[in-house]
């Protein structure tokens, strides 16, 4: 099947990955020069990181010419299922959804990567709200086993059952909820890490001790803050925002030094700092 992903960053090209590695035509749009230019080598990278993880080894340049990358949307016509992986912001998902029900195919499944931007808010500017659904993928998306699948009020049946389907073509497991700000993984995991980064500019431990308390104490596999720095201290602070607005809740309010970060420019992994240091 030809697939579509809208946006290069750090899901896109992890969700491109997964489709192109299981066999899959893709065609990657984004607007950015540099995002198009980095992204078959991002790509070759992952593969050989899925392999070196115990993940199936496949041929990277095998992966990479199943890859077009491309800045016209345009280029997603024919396309049977298209995941909207550009940034967390309600205008530009919006005025992309709005656009790609006219430039897909008929039968186009049109779903978002968003961590929290409801679908009932994407699908209310389409034609075809009854294709429109979210598949949030976790990350790194090549190697995480589940995406939670979130159905709006006009999702279809079939849309649904279709997005399962080319879920479990990639070896994923669909888990479905209901429509909601932050569904379920980010109402609760954006505002734990808003506290985490409150603990550390009150002072009360430093962002290594924080993420200690839940990897030792709790066991997590990794604690809040460097959750964050993987995410993209600029995409959390982004979620949170939408929360804040749509829910509205004060306590989504993101902390001052979550914003001072991100217009420092420390985003985490990204940018190899924010609140660890990164090794790019
Ligand atoms: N980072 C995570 O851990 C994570 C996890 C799950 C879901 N998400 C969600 O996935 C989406 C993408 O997040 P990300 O971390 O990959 O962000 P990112 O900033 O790494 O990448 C976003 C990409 O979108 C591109 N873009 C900007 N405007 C665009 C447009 N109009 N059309 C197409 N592309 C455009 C940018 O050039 C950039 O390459 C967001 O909605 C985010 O909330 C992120």
């Amino acid at each position: 099947m030809k697939v579509g992903v809208v946006g290069a960053g750090v899901m896109g090209t992890g969700v491109a990955q997964c489709f192109a590695t299981s066999g899959h035509e893709v065609v990657v749009v984004d607007p950015d020069p540099a995002a198009l230019a980095s992204g078959p080598s991002r790509v070759r990278d992952g593969v050989r990181q899925r392999a070196l993880l115990g993940g199936a080894r496949v041929d990277p340049a095998e992966v990479g010419a199943r890859l077009r990358w491309t800045a016209g949307l345009a280029e997603l016509a024919g396309c049977g299922f298209v995941v909207e992986c550009a940034p967390e912001r309600v205008s530009v998902k919006r005025e992309l959804f709005a656009a790609l029900g006219g430039v897909c195919g008929a039968e186009a499944v049109l779903a978002s990567c968003t961590s929290a931007i409801p679908v009932a808010v994407l699908a209310a500017v389409t034609a075809v709200p009854e294709r429109v659904l979210a598949t949030h993928f976790m990350n790194p998306a090549p190697l995480k086993d589940a995406v939670e699948v979130v159905r709006g009020a006009g999702t279809s049946e079939v849309a649904l059952a279709r997005a399962v389907e080319v879920l479990a073509s990639l070896g994923k497991k669909a888990v479905v909820v209901g429509d909601a700000p932050g569904f379920v993984t980010n109402r609760v995991l954006m505002l734990t890490i808003n506290e985490a980064v409150k603990v550390v500019a009150e002072g009360t431990a430093g962002a290594a001790t924080v993420d200690e308390v839940f990897e030792s104490c709790f066991a997590h596999p990794m604690g809040p803050l460097r959750t964050a720095d993987l995410i993209g201290l600029d995409t959390v602070r982004d979620t949170l925002l939408v929360l804040r607005d749509l829910l509205p809740d004060p306590a989504c309010e993101p902390s001052p030094l979550l914003t001072e970060m991100v217009e420092a420019g420390r985003l985490g992994r990204k940018t190899g700092q924010g609140f660890h240091t990164w090794r790019r």
